[in-house]
């Protein structure tokens, strides 16, 4: 079984304006509210490829009940932590000349809180996938990943982060599986902006020699690298085609890659199927279908 922790979900309010105007009223032309979060994304992707998965997390209020059932209703077994004070937070994604985000700070969450989680994650197996995606509320310390990977570490499960910064830094000597920072997140880590494909397969390399298994590097528009733990390199292009809404772009192609490696135990299909699953997502206003991965893969 997969199972998905996202420690601040969110309802994405995705909204179009056609010229934003700082200061003043502006209305929208499009909107849509979907239920978000990296690794709420993630098993809604696994789900629409046919993986099953179990979302965990924390929620609360209304937003939080609305986030359930959205989870629920795209086919996905959830068993979130409900949080009594507090609500999950609204994260804003304007559609404009270019794509701008406000993501909100989601409740508090406490050490009884953390416990229940720990409970949940005792559960887990030698044949488990455990995918810690997102960013934490400020209530949690930027060890938690690290925590709960020393804490899985008596079986056998592959360790998929999503995350940034320490949060991510930290998990690294606990061997993940795999890491998926974009360009910007990797440059960010080691203080510098990276401009080429040589400069990011370089540092990409320096958080193997820290301990990721596997690195994916992905790049929006300009399409992904891989490292893997067997020393290829994989590089591919962005697939061609209209960006309808990429928020998710990235969870996706974590679902993309997992069911690729899943299915065929091969790096590079299972980069493919990332790199699809990705563009699909990109070139659609929700999360891809099946059909919509097939089609981009078809095109690789
Ligand atoms: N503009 C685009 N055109 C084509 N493919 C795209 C585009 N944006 C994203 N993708 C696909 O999705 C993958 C992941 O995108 P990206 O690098 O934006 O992830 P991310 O930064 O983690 O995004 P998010 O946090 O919104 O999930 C890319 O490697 C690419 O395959
Ligand atoms: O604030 P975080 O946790 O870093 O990211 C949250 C978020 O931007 O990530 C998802 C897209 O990857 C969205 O569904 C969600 O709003």
């Amino acid at each position: 079984m997969i199972y998905t922790v996202t420690f601040n979900p969110s309802l994405d309010y995705v909204v179009g304006v056609k010229e934003i105007k700082l200061n003043a009223t502006n209305r929208t032309d499009s909107e849509q509210m979907l239920p978000g979060g990296k690794g709420i994304n993630v098993s809604i992707v696994l789900k629409n490829l046919g993986i099953p998965s179990t979302a965990l997390g924390f929620i609360a209020g209304f937003t939080g009940d609305e986030i359930e059932k959205n989870v629920k209703a795209a086919g996905c077994t959830t068993d979130f932590i409900k949080i009594q004070e507090g609500m999950s937070r609204i994260n804003i994604k304007l559609k404009s000349d270019g794509e701008t985000e406000i993501n909100g700070m989601g409740p508090i969450i406490h050490e009884k809180h953390l416990n229940q989680l720990f409970e949940k994650l005792e559960q887990l197996t030698d044949k488990d996938i455990l995918v810690l995606a997102g960013s934490i509320p400020n209530s949690v310390p930027d060890s938690i990943y690290q925590d709960i990977m020393k804490r899985v570490s008596n079986k056998k499960v592959m360790v998929v982060v999503d995350a940034t910064k320490d949060l991510l830094v930290n998990v690294l000597d606990r061997k993940p599986f795999l890491i998926k920072p974009n360009n910007h997140e990797l440059g960010e880590i080691f203080g510098v902006e990276l401009k080429t494909n040589e400069e990011i397969i370089a540092y990409g390399e320096k958080l193997k020699d820290m301990g990721a298994r596997n690195v994916l590097i992905s790049m929006a528009g300009d399409g992904a690298i891989f490292l893997g733990e067997d020393g290829c390199v994989y590089e591919s292009p962005a697939p061609k085609g209209k960006v309808i809404n990429s928020v998710g772009a990235g969870d996706s192609m974590v679902a993309g890659f997992l069911t690729g490696y899943l299915d065929q135990g091969d790096y590079q299909h299972a980069f493919k199927m990332g790199i699809s699953a990705g563009s699909a997502s990109a070139f659609s206003a929700q999360l891809a279908t099946k059909s919509e991965v097939e089609a981009v893969y078809q095109t690789l």
